[in-house]
């Protein structure tokens, strides 16, 4: 039997930009692969004059097209086999905006979601596919975006449902083995910025502890994606509306213009389920580790 990994994400670029290159890393291991995402990503800037009119309060098409953003993208980590899956399906949910927006007063934002109806969704999405890891956000959603707060909190509650008699109808029972969170590792975000390379000229660096970035002894494993970070910088630029990626490939940047590496490895916190092997440095080194498939 194959082992089985769900990701839940609050829009598009998130899966890719911290975990674009665990996604390819197992896809070409032959793990089933699901990403869902929340939202569309509607209240999103644009990056450039082309595509800058689809904005909210303009045209308000920056959703849709996003989904084909998305598409491109999970079609460069899986060399074209990996599509989205939207909670509840396209739509259904609308990116809520940064915090302090008016936008999260838009009916279909998603941090006004009915939480059991959120909730009971992605039970039946855990049910539907039965994973054996689950990876979402911490609970400040990596850096406090209300929409990643909210998957953090819906998520949880449905890993902690899934394996239970609630929600009846939402299909039969399944408890995942290992659920994460998806983190970036301060002394690695460090080293990375100090080894940037060359960036262009419009981009800046960071000031100091500008990037969330959690304590190196709070992460509990750690997935080298060396052999995948082609497939992670080519998904990243197909989210051209929201993120560039430097010429040299070593650096990338949202419409902020603030310079973020592109690491070699991606970090993760074992939040439920039980630890497996651990390497020399105390750290796991699959998310699989220890799981039964
Ligand atoms: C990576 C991520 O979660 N992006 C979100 C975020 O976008 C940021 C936001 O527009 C901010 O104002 C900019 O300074 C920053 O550069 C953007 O990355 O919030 C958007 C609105 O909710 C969301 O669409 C986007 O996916
Ligand atoms: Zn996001």
């Amino acid at each position: 039997m194959s082992r089985r990994l769900l990701l839940v994400h609050a829009h598009p670029d998130d899966e890719t930009i911290t975990t674009g290159g665990t996604i390819a890393r197992y896809l070409a291991e032959g793990v089933e692969v699901t990403v869902l995402t929340c939202t569309l990503g509607e209240e999103g800037e644009v990056i450039g004059e082309r595509w800058s009119q689809l904005v909210t309060g303009q045209a308000d098409q920056l959703g849709g097209y996003r989904i084909a953003e998305l598409k491109a993208a999970l079609g460069e980590l899986s060399g074209g086999a990996l599509a989205p899956r939207f909670l509840c399906g396209a739509g259904h949910w609308r990116d809520s905006g940064m915090a302090g927006t008016p936008s999260a007063e838009h009916p279909r934002a998603f941090v006004r979601a009915d939480r059991d109806e959120a909730v009971g969704a992605v039970v039946e999405v855990i049910r539907d596919l039965r994973p054996h890891v689950v990876v979402t956000y911490d609970p400040v959603g990596g850096y406090g975006h209300p929409d990643h707060i909210q998957v953090h909190r819906i998520t949880t509650a449905a890993v902690e449902a899934a394996g239970t008699d609630g929600f009846p109808d939402r299909g039969a029972p399944w408890e995942p083995a290992k659920l994460y969170w998806t983190v970036t590792e301060d002394d690695a975000l460090a080293a990375g910025l100090a080894d940037l390379g060359d960036r262009p000229d419009a981009w800046r660096m960071p000031h100091p502890g500008e990037l969330p970035a959690v304590p190196a002894a709070e992460v509990t494993t750690e997935i080298d994606i060396r052999g995948v970070l082609g497939e992670k910088r080519a998904a990243l630029a197909a989210h051209a509306t929201q993120v560039l990626v430097s010429p040299d490939g070593r650096s990338y940047t949202l419409s902020n213009l603030i310079a973020q590496p592109v690491l070699d490895r991606e970090h993760f916190v074992l939040v439920r389920g039980r630890h497996g092997e651990r390497g020399p440095d105390g750290r796991e080194h699959d998310l699989f580790a220890g799981v039964r498939a």
